[in-house]
Protein backbone atom coordinates (compact mmCIF):
# COMPACT_ATOMS: atom_id res chain seq x y z
CA UNK A 1 0.00 0.00 0.00
CA UNK A 2 3.22 2.44 -0.04
CA UNK A 3 3.03 2.81 -3.65
CA UNK A 4 0.76 3.32 -6.21
CA UNK A 5 -2.41 1.99 -5.47
CA UNK A 6 -3.21 4.01 -2.43
CA UNK A 7 -4.49 7.18 -4.04
CA UNK A 8 -3.96 9.87 -1.25
CA UNK A 9 -5.00 10.63 2.56
CA UNK A 10 -8.13 12.46 1.86
CA UNK A 11 -9.36 10.33 -0.37
CA UNK A 12 -8.78 8.04 2.29
CA UNK A 13 -10.56 10.13 4.87
CA UNK A 14 -13.50 11.06 2.30
CA UNK A 15 -13.76 7.75 1.66
CA UNK A 16 -14.15 6.31 5.55
CA UNK A 17 -14.96 9.18 8.13
CA UNK A 18 -18.60 10.37 8.40
CA UNK A 19 -18.99 13.71 6.94
CA UNK A 20 -20.00 15.48 10.25
CA UNK A 21 -17.15 14.00 11.70
CA UNK A 22 -15.10 14.68 8.76
CA UNK A 23 -15.49 18.44 9.11
CA UNK A 24 -13.72 18.42 12.48
CA UNK A 25 -11.13 15.83 11.42
CA UNK A 26 -10.34 18.50 8.30
CA UNK A 27 -10.27 21.47 10.84
CA UNK A 28 -8.04 19.81 12.93
CA UNK A 29 -5.58 18.13 10.21
CA UNK A 30 -5.55 20.85 7.61
CA UNK A 31 -6.82 24.39 9.52
CA UNK A 32 -8.72 27.36 8.24
CA UNK A 33 -11.16 25.44 5.52
CA UNK A 34 -9.40 26.49 2.22
CA UNK A 35 -12.63 27.45 -0.62
CA UNK A 36 -12.52 25.46 -3.52
CA UNK A 37 -11.63 27.98 -7.13
CA UNK A 38 -14.23 28.02 -9.49
CA UNK A 39 -11.71 26.90 -12.49
CA UNK A 40 -13.09 26.79 -16.03
CA UNK A 41 -15.00 23.38 -16.96
CA UNK A 42 -12.48 24.48 -20.40
CA UNK A 43 -9.57 23.66 -18.28
CA UNK A 44 -11.10 20.40 -16.82
CA UNK A 45 -11.78 19.10 -19.94
CA UNK A 46 -8.13 19.68 -21.00
CA UNK A 47 -6.36 18.02 -18.06
CA UNK A 48 -8.73 14.98 -18.35
CA UNK A 49 -7.90 14.98 -21.91
CA UNK A 50 -4.17 14.90 -21.22
CA UNK A 51 -4.32 12.79 -18.07
CA UNK A 52 -3.44 15.21 -15.22
CA UNK A 53 -5.30 15.70 -11.67
CA UNK A 54 -6.42 19.49 -11.63
CA UNK A 55 -7.56 20.79 -8.10
CA UNK A 56 -8.18 24.48 -7.30
CA UNK A 57 -8.35 26.28 -4.17
CA UNK A 58 -8.00 29.66 -2.28
CA UNK A 59 -6.89 31.40 1.14
CA UNK A 60 -8.98 33.60 2.32
CA UNK A 61 -7.38 37.01 4.75
CA UNK A 62 -9.50 39.75 6.58
CA UNK A 63 -10.00 43.03 4.78
CA UNK A 64 -8.45 46.04 5.33
CA UNK A 65 -8.60 49.70 5.07
CA UNK A 66 -5.47 50.81 4.00
CA UNK A 67 -4.39 47.72 1.15
CA UNK A 68 -6.35 46.66 -1.24
CA UNK A 69 -6.46 42.53 -1.29
CA UNK A 70 -3.15 41.13 -2.65
CA UNK A 71 -4.44 38.52 -4.91
CA UNK A 72 -2.02 35.87 -6.63
CA UNK A 73 -2.44 32.58 -8.29
CA UNK A 74 0.29 30.14 -8.22
CA UNK A 75 -0.06 26.51 -9.91
CA UNK A 76 2.53 23.93 -8.53
CA UNK A 77 3.16 20.96 -10.97
CA UNK A 78 3.93 17.21 -10.55
CA UNK A 79 4.91 14.48 -12.64
CA UNK A 80 6.52 11.54 -14.15
CA UNK A 81 8.77 10.93 -16.31
CA UNK A 82 6.61 9.91 -19.62
CA UNK A 83 10.07 8.30 -21.11
CA UNK A 84 12.16 5.47 -20.04
CA UNK A 85 15.51 6.48 -18.20
CA UNK A 86 17.17 4.19 -21.15
CA UNK A 87 15.68 6.75 -23.76
CA UNK A 88 18.09 9.15 -25.49
CA UNK A 89 18.48 12.17 -23.23
CA UNK A 90 17.63 14.66 -25.76
CA UNK A 91 14.19 12.98 -26.07
CA UNK A 92 13.53 12.49 -22.71
CA UNK A 93 14.32 16.06 -22.45
CA UNK A 94 12.31 16.37 -25.37
CA UNK A 95 9.09 15.13 -23.95
CA UNK A 96 9.15 16.36 -20.67
CA UNK A 97 9.17 19.71 -23.02
CA UNK A 98 5.89 18.63 -24.17
CA UNK A 99 4.16 17.31 -20.98
CA UNK A 100 4.76 20.59 -19.28
CA UNK A 101 3.57 22.59 -21.99
CA UNK A 102 0.46 21.07 -22.12
CA UNK A 103 0.17 21.45 -18.09
CA UNK A 104 0.86 24.66 -18.10
CA UNK A 105 -1.29 25.60 -21.54
CA UNK A 106 -4.38 24.68 -18.40
CA UNK A 107 -2.71 26.70 -15.43
CA UNK A 108 -3.08 29.49 -18.43
CA UNK A 109 -6.81 29.17 -18.65
CA UNK A 110 -7.15 28.69 -15.06
CA UNK A 111 -5.45 32.43 -14.30
CA UNK A 112 -2.24 31.08 -13.11
CA UNK A 113 0.76 34.12 -12.41
CA UNK A 114 3.59 32.13 -10.87
CA UNK A 115 4.20 28.19 -11.92
CA UNK A 116 6.77 25.91 -10.46
CA UNK A 117 7.55 22.73 -11.67
CA UNK A 118 9.43 19.59 -9.54
CA UNK A 119 12.77 19.51 -8.90
CA UNK A 120 15.28 18.65 -12.01
CA UNK A 121 12.07 18.60 -13.79
CA UNK A 122 14.15 17.49 -17.21
CA UNK A 123 15.38 14.49 -16.02
CA UNK A 124 14.84 11.47 -14.40
CA UNK A 125 16.00 11.63 -10.71
CA UNK A 126 19.02 9.67 -11.85
CA UNK A 127 21.13 10.67 -8.73
CA UNK A 128 20.56 7.04 -6.92
CA UNK A 129 22.81 5.19 -9.39
CA UNK A 130 26.44 7.34 -8.60
CA UNK A 131 27.01 7.19 -12.85
CA UNK A 132 28.19 10.35 -14.87
CA UNK A 133 26.82 9.54 -18.31
CA UNK A 134 24.49 9.84 -19.26
CA UNK A 135 22.86 11.32 -16.21
CA UNK A 136 25.18 14.77 -16.47
CA UNK A 137 24.40 15.03 -20.03
CA UNK A 138 20.93 16.81 -18.94
CA UNK A 139 22.84 19.77 -17.19
CA UNK A 140 21.97 23.14 -18.60
CA UNK A 141 23.43 26.27 -18.77
CA UNK A 142 20.86 28.46 -16.18
CA UNK A 143 21.24 31.97 -18.73
CA UNK A 144 20.81 30.46 -22.07
CA UNK A 145 20.28 26.48 -21.87
CA UNK A 146 17.17 24.70 -24.08
CA UNK A 147 15.07 24.32 -21.07
CA UNK A 148 15.28 28.42 -20.16
CA UNK A 149 14.84 28.91 -23.91
CA UNK A 150 11.67 27.27 -23.39
CA UNK A 151 10.50 28.12 -20.50
CA UNK A 152 11.16 31.95 -21.48
CA UNK A 153 8.77 31.73 -24.75
CA UNK A 154 5.95 30.10 -21.86
CA UNK A 155 6.25 32.63 -19.99
CA UNK A 156 6.01 35.29 -22.11
CA UNK A 157 2.99 33.55 -24.08
CA UNK A 158 1.26 32.97 -20.61
CA UNK A 159 2.10 36.40 -18.86
CA UNK A 160 3.58 33.99 -16.20
CA UNK A 161 6.46 33.75 -13.94
CA UNK A 162 8.06 30.34 -13.95
CA UNK A 163 10.25 28.99 -11.65
CA UNK A 164 12.31 25.86 -13.24
CA UNK A 165 14.65 23.60 -11.19
CA UNK A 166 17.14 22.18 -13.32
CA UNK A 167 20.65 20.56 -13.09
CA UNK A 168 22.79 23.41 -14.40
CA UNK A 169 26.01 23.44 -15.51
CA UNK A 170 27.60 26.69 -15.17
CA UNK A 171 29.93 26.88 -18.46
CA UNK A 172 31.63 30.16 -17.41
CA UNK A 173 33.11 28.98 -14.20
CA UNK A 174 34.63 25.50 -15.04
CA UNK A 175 31.66 22.99 -15.77
CA UNK A 176 30.50 23.25 -12.75
CA UNK A 177 27.07 21.63 -11.71
CA UNK A 178 24.55 23.03 -9.56
CA UNK A 179 21.38 21.88 -8.65
CA UNK A 180 19.57 25.20 -9.42
CA UNK A 181 16.13 26.64 -9.79
CA UNK A 182 15.77 29.39 -12.64
CA UNK A 183 13.37 32.13 -12.04
CA UNK A 184 11.94 33.79 -15.56
CA UNK A 185 9.93 36.65 -15.36
CA UNK A 186 6.39 36.95 -16.47
CA UNK A 187 7.73 39.64 -19.62
CA UNK A 188 10.55 36.51 -20.69
CA UNK A 189 13.61 37.52 -19.06
CA UNK A 190 15.65 35.29 -16.99
CA UNK A 191 15.54 37.57 -13.16
CA UNK A 192 17.64 35.09 -11.88
CA UNK A 193 18.88 31.74 -10.48
CA UNK A 194 19.06 30.08 -6.87
CA UNK A 195 20.92 27.12 -5.91
CA UNK A 196 20.55 24.05 -3.53
CA UNK A 197 21.91 25.11 -0.46
CA UNK A 198 21.77 21.73 1.30
CA UNK A 199 22.48 18.33 -0.25
CA UNK A 200 21.31 15.09 1.27
CA UNK A 201 23.39 12.28 2.16
CA UNK A 202 20.51 10.05 2.95
CA UNK A 203 19.75 6.69 1.08
CA UNK A 204 19.90 6.62 -2.01
CA UNK A 205 20.42 10.66 -2.66
CA UNK A 206 23.59 10.34 -3.48
CA UNK A 207 23.71 14.08 -4.91
CA UNK A 208 27.00 15.13 -3.76
CA UNK A 209 28.14 13.06 -6.41
CA UNK A 210 27.22 15.31 -8.87
CA UNK A 211 27.00 19.03 -7.55
CA UNK A 212 28.04 21.50 -5.38
CA UNK A 213 26.48 23.15 -2.12
CA UNK A 214 24.41 26.85 -3.49
CA UNK A 215 26.98 29.34 -3.26
CA UNK A 216 24.32 32.20 -3.85
CA UNK A 217 22.67 32.21 -0.77
CA UNK A 218 19.16 33.55 -0.07
CA UNK A 219 18.00 34.89 -2.68
CA UNK A 220 14.55 36.63 -2.94
CA UNK A 221 12.72 37.17 -6.35
CA UNK A 222 10.65 40.59 -6.63
CA UNK A 223 8.09 39.67 -9.09
CA UNK A 224 4.76 41.58 -10.04
CA UNK A 225 2.78 38.52 -8.57
CA UNK A 226 4.85 38.98 -5.12
CA UNK A 227 7.97 38.32 -3.92
CA UNK A 228 9.01 34.75 -3.99
CA UNK A 229 12.01 32.78 -3.14
CA UNK A 230 12.70 28.22 -4.08
CA UNK A 231 14.07 26.10 -1.15
CA UNK A 232 15.01 22.91 -3.39
CA UNK A 233 14.16 19.44 -1.71
CA UNK A 234 16.22 18.64 1.00
CA UNK A 235 16.80 22.28 2.13
CA UNK A 236 12.65 21.76 3.80
CA UNK A 237 14.42 19.79 6.99
CA UNK A 238 16.43 23.33 7.82
CA UNK A 239 14.40 25.98 9.56
CA UNK A 240 17.27 28.25 8.98
CA UNK A 241 17.22 27.89 5.37
CA UNK A 242 13.49 28.94 5.09
CA UNK A 243 13.83 31.81 7.67
CA UNK A 244 16.71 33.33 5.79
CA UNK A 245 14.47 33.31 2.60
CA UNK A 246 11.98 34.69 4.89
CA UNK A 247 14.21 37.34 6.26
CA UNK A 248 15.06 38.24 3.01
CA UNK A 249 11.47 39.39 2.51
CA UNK A 250 9.56 36.16 0.32
CA UNK A 251 5.89 36.02 0.73
CA UNK A 252 5.56 33.09 -1.42
CA UNK A 253 8.26 29.85 -0.89
CA UNK A 254 8.54 27.24 -3.25
CA UNK A 255 9.58 23.83 -2.73
CA UNK A 256 10.29 22.01 -5.59
CA UNK A 257 11.99 18.25 -4.42
CA UNK A 258 12.12 14.48 -5.43
CA UNK A 259 11.27 11.92 -2.68
CA UNK A 260 10.00 8.91 -1.99
CA UNK A 261 7.37 7.19 0.85
CA UNK A 262 9.80 4.97 2.58
CA UNK A 263 12.33 8.03 3.49
CA UNK A 264 9.37 11.02 3.47
CA UNK A 265 6.32 10.71 3.47
CA UNK A 266 5.19 11.01 7.14
CA UNK A 267 7.69 14.50 7.52
CA UNK A 268 6.03 16.02 4.01
CA UNK A 269 2.88 16.98 5.32
CA UNK A 270 4.55 18.49 8.66
CA UNK A 271 7.69 20.68 7.23
CA UNK A 272 6.29 23.35 4.31
CA UNK A 273 3.41 23.83 6.70
CA UNK A 274 5.24 23.99 9.86
CA UNK A 275 7.87 26.57 7.91
CA UNK A 276 4.30 28.66 6.54
CA UNK A 277 3.78 29.09 10.37
CA UNK A 278 6.81 29.88 11.30
CA UNK A 279 8.00 32.47 9.00
CA UNK A 280 4.75 34.22 7.70
CA UNK A 281 4.48 33.00 4.48
CA UNK A 282 3.00 30.95 2.01
CA UNK A 283 4.94 27.56 0.80
CA UNK A 284 4.22 25.02 -2.08
CA UNK A 285 5.84 21.68 -1.47
CA UNK A 286 5.80 19.92 -4.82
CA UNK A 287 7.12 16.32 -5.16
CA UNK A 288 7.37 13.90 -8.44
CA UNK A 289 5.22 11.15 -8.99
CA UNK A 290 6.09 7.40 -9.93
CA UNK A 291 8.88 4.73 -9.58
CA UNK A 292 12.05 5.50 -12.16
CA UNK A 293 14.03 2.34 -13.16
CA UNK A 294 17.49 2.92 -14.41
CA UNK A 295 19.10 0.81 -16.79
CA UNK A 296 21.79 -0.49 -14.50
CA UNK A 297 21.82 -1.67 -10.79
CA UNK A 298 22.80 0.37 -8.07
CA UNK A 299 23.47 -0.93 -4.76
CA UNK A 300 22.41 1.45 -1.11
CA UNK A 301 25.08 0.45 0.55
CA UNK A 302 22.55 -1.54 3.17
CA UNK A 303 23.73 -4.70 2.79
CA UNK A 304 20.70 -5.58 0.53
CA UNK A 305 20.52 -6.74 -3.02
CA UNK A 306 21.34 -4.89 -6.23
CA UNK A 307 18.23 -3.34 -7.41
CA UNK A 308 17.29 -1.00 -10.26
CA UNK A 309 14.32 1.07 -8.80
CA UNK A 310 14.72 4.15 -6.63
CA UNK A 311 11.80 3.86 -4.87
CA UNK A 312 7.95 5.91 -5.08
CA UNK A 313 7.87 8.79 -5.69
CA UNK A 314 4.73 10.01 -3.57
CA UNK A 315 3.24 13.18 -5.24
CA UNK A 316 0.83 15.07 -2.45
CA UNK A 317 1.70 18.09 -3.51
CA UNK A 318 0.32 20.93 -1.45
CA UNK A 319 -0.13 24.83 -1.10
CA UNK A 320 0.11 25.88 3.00
CA UNK A 321 -0.54 29.51 4.65
CA UNK A 322 0.86 31.39 7.40
CA UNK A 323 -2.10 30.65 9.76
CA UNK A 324 -0.85 27.38 9.45
CA UNK A 325 -4.30 26.37 6.49
CA UNK A 326 -3.62 24.25 3.84
CA UNK A 327 -4.85 22.76 0.46
CA UNK A 328 -5.68 19.34 0.45
CA UNK A 329 -2.30 17.05 -1.70
CA UNK A 330 -2.43 16.36 -4.81
CA UNK A 331 -2.42 12.24 -6.03
CA UNK A 332 0.48 10.35 -4.90
CA UNK A 333 0.21 8.59 -8.03
CA UNK A 334 -1.16 10.47 -10.85
CA UNK A 335 0.31 13.95 -12.83
CA UNK A 336 -1.10 17.25 -11.69
CA UNK A 337 -1.69 20.64 -11.43
CA UNK A 338 -2.52 22.06 -8.07
CA UNK A 339 -3.89 25.79 -8.45
CA UNK A 340 -4.27 28.39 -5.65
CA UNK A 341 -5.26 31.48 -5.19
CA UNK A 342 -3.29 33.82 -2.65
CA UNK A 343 -4.02 36.53 -0.48
CA UNK A 344 -0.52 38.05 0.04
CA UNK A 345 -1.92 40.11 3.08
CA UNK A 346 -2.34 36.97 5.04
CA UNK A 347 1.47 37.17 5.31
CA UNK A 348 1.92 40.40 7.33
CA UNK A 349 -1.84 39.88 8.95
CA UNK A 350 -0.49 36.66 10.44
CA UNK A 351 3.13 38.70 11.59
CA UNK A 352 0.85 41.47 13.69
CA UNK A 353 -0.85 38.15 15.65
CA UNK A 354 1.79 36.13 16.58
CA UNK A 355 4.74 38.41 15.99
CA UNK A 356 7.38 35.71 15.65
CA UNK A 357 9.53 38.48 13.67
CA UNK A 358 9.55 40.51 16.57
CA UNK A 359 9.84 37.99 19.19
CA UNK A 360 12.71 35.61 17.36
CA UNK A 361 15.76 37.43 18.98
CA UNK A 362 17.69 36.83 15.99
CA UNK A 363 20.85 39.02 17.66
CA UNK A 364 20.93 36.95 20.80
CA UNK A 365 21.19 33.35 18.40
CA UNK A 366 23.33 35.46 16.15
CA UNK A 367 25.48 35.59 18.81
CA UNK A 368 24.94 32.34 20.25
CA UNK A 369 25.50 31.12 16.71
CA UNK A 370 28.99 32.71 16.08
CA UNK A 371 29.96 31.06 19.07
CA UNK A 372 29.07 27.37 18.88
CA UNK A 373 30.14 27.32 15.17
CA UNK A 374 33.76 27.96 16.56
CA UNK A 375 35.85 24.86 16.46
CA UNK A 376 36.88 25.14 20.48
CA UNK A 377 33.31 25.43 21.66
CA UNK A 378 31.80 23.83 24.41
CA UNK A 379 28.22 23.03 24.51
CA UNK A 380 26.43 25.16 27.22
CA UNK A 381 25.70 21.89 29.48
CA UNK A 382 24.79 22.61 33.11
CA UNK A 383 25.90 19.74 35.92
CA UNK A 384 25.48 19.06 39.08
N1 LIG B 1 16.00 15.50 -3.73
C1 LIG B 1 16.31 15.50 -2.45
O1 LIG B 1 16.97 16.39 -1.95
N2 LIG B 1 15.84 14.45 -1.75
C2 LIG B 1 16.26 14.15 -0.44
C3 LIG B 1 15.25 13.40 0.31
C4 LIG B 1 14.31 14.26 1.06
O2 LIG B 1 14.68 15.38 1.42
O3 LIG B 1 13.20 13.82 1.34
Amino acid sequence: MAEAEWESLERCLEKHIPPAELRNVKRVLYGKETRKLDLPSRAFEAASKEDFELQGYAFEAAEEQLRPPRITRVGLVQNRTPLPADTPVAEQVSALHRRIEAIVEVAAACGVNIICFQEAWTMPFAFCTREKLPWTEFAESAEDGPTTRFCQKLAKKHDMVVVSPILERDGEHGDVLWNTAVVISNSGAVLGKTRKNHIPRVGDFNESTYYMEGNLGHPVFQTPFGRIAVNICYGRHHPLNWLMYSINGAEIIFNPSATIGALSESLWPVEARNAAIANHCFTCAINRVGKELFPNEFTSGDGKKAHREFGYFYGSSYVSAPDGSRTPGLSRCQDGLLVAELNLNLCRQMNDIWNFKMTGRFEMYAREFAEAVKPNYTPNIVKE
